[in-house]
């Protein structure tokens, strides 16, 4: 079922990569972006896959966020089906820390893009505001809050003492 309204959809390839997209729901939920959340695997739910990766533009989403570790396949398989752009979050993992998602999603063939963020919850993170971004050049009103954010943080950090 799509979160009616919803113009990201942050799709996961396991339950335990929520702690790490969290990052990206939370700052779309920051910027008052709509967005759904699934879990969708390449390996484990290959039909939900083509379903998902295939309708997704019908369904109304602009931007797809994926995020999955170890053999991470599922970005660039989402992304070979779709003319939506995606990016690719990749997990840490826990037996190479992140080394393979990542490998496993920034070296996609040409042809087939894939716009890869950081390892772990500052990837997803990124690839939250990159898809806050994206919107915000054909919606004046998310671009002002975006921009906001921006100000804030920098003067979060022009604030802070160089001795905790
Ligand atoms: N990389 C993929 C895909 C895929 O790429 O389709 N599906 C699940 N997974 C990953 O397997 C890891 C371990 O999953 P479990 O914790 O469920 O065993 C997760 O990080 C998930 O993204």
């Amino acid at each position: 079922m799509t979160r009616p309204g919803a113009l990201v959809s942050i799709v996961m390839g396991s339950q335990s990569d929520w702690a790490t997209m969290k990052k990206a729901a939370d700052i779309l939920t920051h910027l008052g972006v709509e967005h759904d959340v699934r879990i969708v695997s390449a390996h484990r739910t290959p039909d939900r896959l083509v379903d998902f990766a295939k309708n997704a533009k019908d369904e109304g989403f602009k931007v797809i966020i994926a995020g999955a570790g170890g053999a991470a396949h599922l970005p660039g398989m989402v992304a070979s089906m779709t003319v939506l752009p995606v990016l690719g979050v990749p997990v840490q993992s826990k037996a190479l820390s992140g080394q393979d998602s990542l490998l496993s999603i920034v070296q996609m063939p040409a042809g087939v893009p894939v716009g890869t963020l950081a390892i772990g919850e500052a990837g997803a993170t990124n690839a939250g505001l990159l898809a806050a971004k994206i919107l915000a050049t054909s919606d004046p009103a998310l671009a002002e809050r975006v921009q906001a954010y921006r100000v804030a943080q920098t003067d979060s950090v022009a604030e802070r003492p160089v001795e905790a």
